[in-house]
């Protein structure tokens, strides 16, 4: 598989400040993202992500971040058929299995991009977090489902097979506190702003938007998020399958917390390999301090789940 390399930064790591963030030893490491091309065959999707991730880590990545739905083709013909019940333990879930054995036996985190889940009668778009110690550290079901009916361009509703998902996740790992959203959820910048103000390191989206919103929004909306945050923000689409029922737009991209995009690639099947540094959060934020001068007094972004239960 083609690997795509980003231009290295090398600073030296600080304590970070603003918004509780949590210090951490290390703060240069390898992300990869995984395009992965996906078929109607799961068997085969699953064997060919395992692939990518070996190569990924072998090229020095510490963290892997794959698509939304990697394991089959994005419709809602095929959720229900495929949907692995992750809590069912590993005979029930191939693709769970896969991830935990590889993040283990690799030693690093792996963001599972997303898969069709089973619980009960409900199905869910969901993305689980592993620790390089193999075990889940998060499990995130996407919380705004895409519905959307741009006629004679795009109409989807995922509502008609998938569940909401119910809560915000933000999981420690080790490579740094990361807060996780699922393709559409990049759209609801309140999210993000949630994420940030609990001190995450970098935002990471496992997405499939597609050839009318793709072009238009799909990097504004990471450049806006990592801007408007000061953070990192990591993106994994598909690879493009022209003939598929749903055409994704790809171009999975990390960037910056200035807003610069690090590195990024067009449609096909690739790995994006680029450098994280978390000592230059702290730097932009004191070259732009915009977080200090904010306008408390005037408007306030209200965490509902810290509120009503007391925990971030
Ligand atoms: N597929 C999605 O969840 C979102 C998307 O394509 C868009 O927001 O546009």
């Amino acid at each position: 598989m083609l690997v795509l390399l980003s231009v290295n930064y090398h600073h030296l790591c600080t304590k970070l400040s603003y918004y509780d963030l949590v210090f951490v030893e290390s703060c240069g490491f390898k992300i990869a993202l995984c395009q992965l091309l996906v078929t109607a065959d799961k068997e085969r999707n699953i064997a060919h992500a395992r692939k990518a991730i070996e190569e990924a880590a072998e090229k020095g990545a510490q963290l892997v971040l794959l698509p939304e739905i990697w394991n089959i083709p994005y419709s809602n013909d095929y959720f229900p058929v495929y949907a692995e019940d992750i809590d069912a333990g590993a005979g029930a879930s191939p693709s769970i299995a896969m991830l935990s054995e590889l993040s283990e036996r690799l030693k690093i985190t792996i963001i599972g991009g997303s898969i069709p889940e089973r619980s009960g009668d409900k199905l869910y778009n969901t993305c689980c977090v592993f620790g390089a110690d193999g075990k889940i550290k998060g499990k995130h079901r996407k919380i705004h489902l895409f519905d959307i009916d741009i006629p004679g361009r795009m109409t989807f509703k995922e509502s008609m097979t998938f569940t909401a998902g119910e809560s915000p996740t933000i999981v420690d790992t080790e490579v740094g506190r990361i807060g996780i959203g699922i393709c559409y959820d990049i759209r609801f910048q309140e999210l993000a702003a949630i994420y940030a103000a609990r001190g995450a390191h970098l935002l990471c989206y496992p997405g499939a938007f597609n050839m009318t919103t793709g072009p238009l929004h799909w990097e504004l909306l990471q450049r806006a998020r990592a801007a408007d945050c000061q953070l990192y923000v990591a993106t994994c689409s598909p690879a493009r399958v022209d003939n598929a029922s749903y055409v994704a737009w790809g171009h999975s991209t990390v960037v910056g917390p200035f807003g610069e995009v690090i590195a990024t690639t067009e449609h096909e099947e690739v790995i994006v390999i680029a450098e994280i540094d978390y000592s230059l959060i702290e730097q932009r934020r004191t070259y732009l301090p915009f977080q200090k001068q904010r306008r408390g007094d005037l408007y306030q972004l209200v965490d509902v789940q810290r509120l009503n239960t007391g925990k971030s």
